[in-house]
């Protein structure tokens, strides 16, 4: 998939056991478009994630269609085979083998994809090293995992992920675990990584600050539903569901409260 190849799911429907999860969802994410799946806990986002990449397990029931590049994929296909999707997740701890060094672990990786030697390798990790944030890439990769922070993990990872020059790069909640300075580094990361003439990003979050920072358009899911869509700004100027109108609340005053209590919002309670 080339960076100009655009995806699409229509009315993706998930359900196991009878019991249906997700209902309806449609989204595009246009070349270089920043999307944010923006919503409470238990709401769908990581059904949304594991079916775009090909990985709900048999047991669930999936109907809907996705489009890359106007080309029908299916919605199971073996790990790490998606075409032109590459994604980073909340745990970098899991995603690095914690008792090899960075440099083993992430040149075999890079020159299997880039099908170049280990030292075109050493150098395009390098690159994609700085590409993150790093200034001084030879410290990273002769680092264990353990001797970097969280932030610093999530970096590694991301560059990881930019080897394979994905069309789509799918982030879920990659600054969730974070402080607000290592938060920002990802941030600032992604950006760097994404947007018009690079890969698009769909952005998986509960936060809209981050959303809102990052991306140029958001989809609202709520119990399974998109209940809302739109550019960030006019989401933040003029909410329409009460749920995203609570969320833009709690932005606005700083705090974001619980899943629970946000769903509990009454309609017409926020205004
Ligand atoms: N394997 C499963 N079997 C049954 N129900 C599941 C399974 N996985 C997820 N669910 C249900 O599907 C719904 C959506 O879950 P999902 O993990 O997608 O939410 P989420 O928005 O990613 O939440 P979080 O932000 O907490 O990760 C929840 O009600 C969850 O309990």
């Amino acid at each position: 998939m080339s960076s100009d190849a655009e995806v699409e799911v229509s009315d993706l429907a998930v359900a196991v056991a009878g019991r249906s999860l997700l209902h309806d969802v449609s989204l595009r994410v246009r070349p270089g478009q920043r999307l944010a799946l923006l919503g409470a806990s238990g709401s769908g986002k990581s059904l949304t994630v594991l079916a775009l990449l090909g990985l709900l397990g048999r047991h669930f029931e999936v109907k809907g269609s996705l489009k890359v590049a106007g080309r029908e994929l299916p919605w199971r296909q073996a790990p790490g085979r998606r075409p032109g999707m590459a994604a980073v997740f909340q745990d970098s701890q899991a995603a690095l083998n914690p008792v090899v060094r960075l440099d083993r672990q992430l040149l075999p990786v890079v020159a299997r994809r880039r099908q170049v030697a280990t030292t075109a390798a050493a150098k395009i990790v390098r690159d994609l090293l700085e590409q993150v944030g790093f200034e001084d890439p030879t410290r990273v990769l002769s680092s264990y995992p353990s001797q970097l922070s969280g932030g610093q993990r999530q970096r590694v990872c991301l560059a990881l992920a930019m080897a394979a020059s994905p069309g789509l790069l799918i982030a879920d909640e990659p600054t969730t675990a974070l402080d607000m300075i290592s938060q920002h580094q990802v941030v600032q990361a992604l950006r760097g990584c994404t947007g018009e003439g690079r890969s698009g990003l769909l952005f998986i979050t509960h936060d809209l600050a981050v959303a809102a920072d990052l991306c140029d358009d958001v989809v609202v899911l709520q119990h399974g539903r998109i209940v809302e869509t739109g550019p960030v700004e006019q989401i933040l100027r003029a909410p329409q569901a009460p749920f995203t109108a609570s969320l833009v609340a709690a932005a606005r005053a700083g705090v974001l409260p619980a899943a629970g209590a946000l769903d509990a919002v009454p309609m017409g309670a926020v205004s």
